[in-house]
This record gives C-alpha cells, structure tokens and sequence, in this order.
C-alpha cells in the first residue's frame, strides 16, 4: 500500500518551458552581479567554493566560477553549487513578483486531496531544497509548501542514481514498496524502480511515453 508520494518538479508539477524559459534565463542574466557583490556572503563562498573544486579553477578566480556557472545553465547542468546559487537568485524574483512558480492546474487539488487521503508528500529535485520551497510557496496557487513534509534535492543523490532513492526511503522511515516516485524521465524512473519503489511516468504535452511504466499524463490519471 503506498503511504507516500515522491515527486519531481520539471516536467511533473511543472512546465519544463518556466524553468528554461523563465527560471534559467533570470538567473543567468543576474549570476555575475550576484556572485561578484555577494561573494562574502558565507552561504554563497561556500558554493563558489564547491563551483572552483568541480571546474578545477582557483579559489579566488571569480571570472572562471561566474564562465563555469553560466556555461553550467547552458547545459543544463545539475551541479550542486550551481543550484544552490540559481535558488538564491530566484528568492528575489519570487518575493518582487516578478513570476510566481508554475504548476499544471490540477496539481494543487490533487496534492490537497492525496493529504486528505492520509498520504505523505515530498519533492525530489535537481533544484535546491530553498528552490523548492521557493516554487510551491510562490506558486500559481498560493502558498503550497505546507502540504510537504520533507525536501530533497541532489545532496540526497542525484536522480539518475539508485542509491539516492535508498537515502529518501531511509529519510522518510519507509519500505521502498511503500512510496510512489512520479517523473517525466524514464532514467529517474527506473533508478527509483530499482531501490523498490513504485513508480509512474507523468507524461505532459511534449513527453515521449517511457516503455514498461505506469503512465499518467495529469496527476488526476495517478493511481495510488
Ligand atoms: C525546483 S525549481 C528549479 C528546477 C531546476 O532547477 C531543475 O534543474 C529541474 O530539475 P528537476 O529535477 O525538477 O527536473
Ligand atoms: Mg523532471
């Protein structure tokens, strides 16, 4: 029986095209004033930090880390460091108002009644645990974040590893078997069918259908 729902965001909650179409770029257009006038900062050194060991740069070479960040955006890149200063970025745009975070409209009734049901929600994303929280409290909807009990993102592992999917079950006190991971891509799917758990692809308009797993194309379609 499951007792709780793993999400993801891009492509499951949300559309792909906000996150590169409007989340991408805003940061990129503001990654080199940030860093440059936040670099003090203790959790923005930190990243730079982790930005020059996996570039291989200097500690103090700001113009490399701000050419490795931007290049990082371009390909899309699921670093670490990248993501927790991508979040940081974004904490100004959704406070000024410049966007507030998509959802697919049926997303928020769904996760209001999966709670209703008694089940136990959770987000796994390549996007910052402050990320996330970003999106779901500025979402479409208002503030989401309340329904989720727990956050993760790629500190736990990264989503195309079994391993990390073993760590979320721990984290959430679980057998695997009990917890549905919903995603878009079939390489997260299968690294969660892997650990134990069930899954289901959300398959959005633009989504290629993942042989050989459950399917939905809303979450209203998920069966639990
Ligand atoms: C959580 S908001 C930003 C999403 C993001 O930065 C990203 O890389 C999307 O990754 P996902 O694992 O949700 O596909
Ligand atoms: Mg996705």
């Amino acid at each position: 029986m499951i007792k709780a729902v793993v999400m993801d965001v891009e492509g499951t909650t949300t559309d792909i095209q906000f996150v590169h179409k409007v989340l991408f770029p805003y940061a990129r257009a503001r990654m080199a004033d940030f860093v440059t006038n936040q670099a003090q900062e203790p959790a923005v050194a930190e990243a730079l930090a982790a930005v020059s060991q996996e570039a291989g740069l200097g500690a103090d070479d700001i113009q490399g880390q701000i050419a490795a960040l931007i290049r990082w955006i371009d390909q899309d890149k699921k670093v670490t460091a990248l993501k927790t200063l991508q979040g940081l970025i974004w904490r100004q745009g959704y406070q000024q108002g410049d966007f507030t975070g998509h959802l697919y409209p049926e997303v928020p009734a769904a996760l209001g009644r999966w709670r209703e049901q008694g089940l136990r929600l959770a987000v796994y994303s390549s996007g910052s645990v402050a990320a996330q929280q970003l999106l779901f409290g500025y979402s479409d909807a208002g503030d989401l974040q309340g329904l989720f009990e727990a956050n993760f993102d790629t500190r736990i592992g990264h989503k195309r590893e079994e391993g990390s999917y073993h760590n979320i079950a721990k984290a959430l006190a679980l057998p695997a078997d009990q917890i549905l991971f919903l995603s878009d891509i079939k390489e997260e799917l299968a690294a969660a069918r892997q650990a134990g758990f069930a899954t289901c692809q959300l398959v959005r308009p633009g989504t290629q259908a993942a042989e050989g797993y459950a399917l939905a194309h809303n979450f209203d379609e998920v069966t639990l």
